[in-house]
């Protein structure tokens, strides 16, 4: 017999039971609720698309990115101008500030004037003091750049005094092709009497002289095949003695390491005078006796102007301590044939100045520790090499005599007057071939940058800087404003251009909707739609 079923257990709960779960159950849907509400918004918005019956659809989507490009292009242009005017303010906070500054750096440069025990000053002193005693001036040049060592402020300042000679001395003439000291010698000689000279190598110690017989210095160097152009300088400053019983003093100057001192070691033929390949070594005038009639000063370095070009600030400069030996070499490299360089120091193609100094000091073997190449110390051996007797360079001379400004026809005349031009030339002929010259072939050619400047004033020697400065912001400023000015004109040219091509590319657009329409489809309202970023196709698209 089937059982009956049992009657279901009843659903009913307590009304205490049932609140407490209605209770838990409206809690969490809150919990739920909130922690939805925290992590944003669930769906996100559908993207306004086009639906594909509508008609030009393509051109629609065309215009509509289009006009998001130019609110971007907008949107960005006001940011710069934002980001640029903040710019300008801070930089004009920063302008007056900074200019705040270098005029009390100015004002206090301007007290440090030079002090009368200055070297530059005492330098520049010795000088004057030389070219004021000398009756006849010998202007030492380097045959290798004889433009470059030429000083035309130190000329003008012998040229005022009227009974004052001036000779050019062309030294170091050994160290230039033969063909390049004639014609260097062509040009010079059509403006002041100028002999070529090369300095005796090796010359004894005083000591050592005294135990030989003593030898009239003329004489000597007549039949002395080791200082050529010796003779015929000789003869010009007897010849420019007013009489037997009266002395002159013959002043030599010119840059650093021409070879003054070496200049008059080699007429005198003994060490008087000191020589040495570091620059600036003659510190202060010195008088040698070279026979009764002839007493040879030997002058300081002509100190150099800072307002030259790097080059021959470098070169020129009496003070080592003064160069940046790296820098004096990226500015000779800068004059110089890379090929001929290349050949002379057998190195590999060099980019720039560093690499060369690390190619030159891998192939000297000029290595620091861990085998890092000393950049440094090759810099300074090319540096050594240009500044001494080594290096074998010349400077192409001009193709007609070209003369200096403060070289009038009256100063040529009066320079060379008692003196036989035909003589001379048959002399300096003599001398050149005497002269040992290098191959043309394998010597590098320098550019020359022209005559260099000295300051001949020690009033001159006020620092410069202050002038610059000022002269150095007006230039900025102005540059800053131009910078401005032509961003300005860019932006407003870059908008021009915008709104040329958004003109383009609606006009393209209307175009070919106007076509379409007059084939076939309702007119739409296309400003409306330029206007609004939403599209309504119930209203549009009747
Ligand atoms: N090859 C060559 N070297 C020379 C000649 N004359 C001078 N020298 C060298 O050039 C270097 C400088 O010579 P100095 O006589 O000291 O030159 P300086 O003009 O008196 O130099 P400062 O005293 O510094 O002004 C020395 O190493 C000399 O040996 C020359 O005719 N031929």
């Amino acid at each position: 017999m089937k059982r009956p079923k049992l009657r279901k257990s009843s659903k009913r709960l307590s009304c205490h039971k049932r609140y407490k779960i209605q209770k838990k159950v409206r809690e969490h849907k809150r919990k739920v609720k909130k922690e939805a509400k925290k992590s944003g918004p669930r769906k996100h918005k559908k993207d306004i698309t086009v639906p594909n019956a509508a008609p030009f659809k393509a051109q629609i989507l065309q215009e509509a990115q289009l006009r998001r490009q130019q609110q971007e292009e907008l949107k960005q242009k006001q940011k710069l101008d934002r980001q640029k005017e903040v710019a300008k303010k801070r930089k004009l906070e920063e302008k007056k500030n900074n200019n705040s500054e270098k005029k009390e750096k100015r004002d206090k440069k301007r007290k440090e004037t030079k002090t009368p025990d200055d070297p530059d000053v005492v330098l520049c002193r010795q000088v004057n003091k030389v070219l004021e005693q000398s009756d006849v001036i010998v202007e030492v040049l380097d045959a290798r750049d004889p433009l470059g060592s030429r000083c035309s402020q130190a000329e003008e300042v012998v040229l005022k005094s009227p009974n004052k000679r001036l000779l050019l001395l062309l030294n170091k003439s050994d160290l230039v092709p033969r063909e390049m000291v004639e014609k260097w010698l062509q040009v010079l000689s059509a403006e002041l009497p100028t002999v070529p000279f090369r300095c005796v190598a090796q010359i004894q110690d005083k000591s050592e002289k005294k135990k030989k017989k003593k030898v009239p210095v003329s004489a000597d160097l007549v039949t002395d095949p080791k200082c050529p152009g010796g003779q015929v300088l000789l003869k010009i400053l007897h010849s420019l003695c007013p009489s037997h019983n009266e002395a002159i003093k013959v002043g030599v100057i010119g840059f650093a390491n021409v070879g003054k001192s070496s200049v008059i070691n080699s007429l005198k033929q003994s060490h008087v005078c000191n020589v040495g390949p570091s620059k600036g070594t003659t510190k202060f005038l010195q008088e040698v006796r070279l026979d009764p009639q002839i007493r040879l000063l030997d002058s300081p370095a002509l100190l150099v102007s800072p307002h030259n070009p790097p080059v021959a600030l470098m070169l020129r400069s009496a003070s080592e301590s003064k160069v940046d030996v790296l820098a004096a070499v990226e500015a000779i490299l800068k004059h110089c044939s890379k090929q001929e360089l290349m050949l002379h120091y057998t190195i590999a193609d060099y980019r720039n100045s560093l690499e060369c100094l690390t190619l030159l000091a891998h192939r000297r073997g000029m290595l620091k520790k861990g085998g890092v190449p000393d950049t440094e110390g090759a810099g300074r051996l090319l540096f050594n090499d240009w500044m001494g007797a080594r290096m074998k360079y010349y400077c192409r001379p001009p193709d007609s005599p070209v003369c200096q400004p403060h070289i009038s026809r009256e100063v040529v005349a009066a320079m060379s007057s008692g003196i036989c031009s035909e003589e001379l030339a048959m002399d300096n002929a003599s001398t050149l071939k005497a002269l040992k010259c290098p191959n043309s072939a394998n010597i590098v050619v320098f550019a020359s940058v022209g005559p260099t400047s000295a300051i001949m004033d020690e009033t001159q020697l006020v620092d410069p800087e202050p002038e610059l400065i000022e002269e150095e912001l007006e230039e900025n400023d102005g540059e800053e404003e131009e910078d401005m000015e032509e961003e300005e004109d860019d932006d407003e040219g870059s908008e021009e251009e915008e709104d040329l091509e958004a003109k383009s590319l609606t006009q393209e657009v209307t175009s070919a909707k106007e076509k379409d329409s007059k084939s076939a489809g309702p007119a739409v309202s296309f400003d409306q739609a330029a206007d609004d970023d939403t599209y309504d196709f119930n209203t549009d698209f009747v």
